[in-house]
């Protein structure tokens, strides 16, 4: 793990529980990206982004879709008319890596100002 902002770094690929980050580093990580939360199971972040109508809510959802293919990896994504919920976690190690800790930083940057 480097020390460089989380935003900076770029996903790996992580494949296999040995990549699966334990409680001590969830717990380490998880200041370092405001807002964000453990889901009910503890095996991903959560954040509900709030926005003023549809057409902002569909130009964050295509920003973080395109983040995330760049990344080659991907978030659940529950929206409505004025939210836009987004759920990390990595399926090919059963739970949270550091992958996941990333792409929420680089969300929060999308809309940094
Ligand atoms: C082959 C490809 O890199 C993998 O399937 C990637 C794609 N995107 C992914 N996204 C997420 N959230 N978890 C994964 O394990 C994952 N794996």
């Amino acid at each position: 793990m480097t020390t460089l902002p989380l935003a900076t770094q770029h996903c790996q690929p992580r494949k296999g529980k040995e990549h699966a980050l334990d409680e001590a580093a969830v717990g380490a990580l998880l200041p370092m990206v405001p807002g964000w939360k453990l889901s009910t199971k503890g095996d991903g972040l959560v954040k509900d982004y709030r926005f003023e109508n549809f057409h902002h809510t569909l130009g964050f959802i295509n920003a973080v879709g395109f983040m995330a293919n760049h990344e080659d990896h991907h978030p659940d994504i529950e929206a409505g008319y004025g939210h836009c919920k987004l759920h990390w976690s990595t399926h090919d190690v059963g739970g949270l890596s550091l992958n996941d800790f990333i792409c929420a930083a680089r969300v929060d940057a999308l809309l940094a100002r």
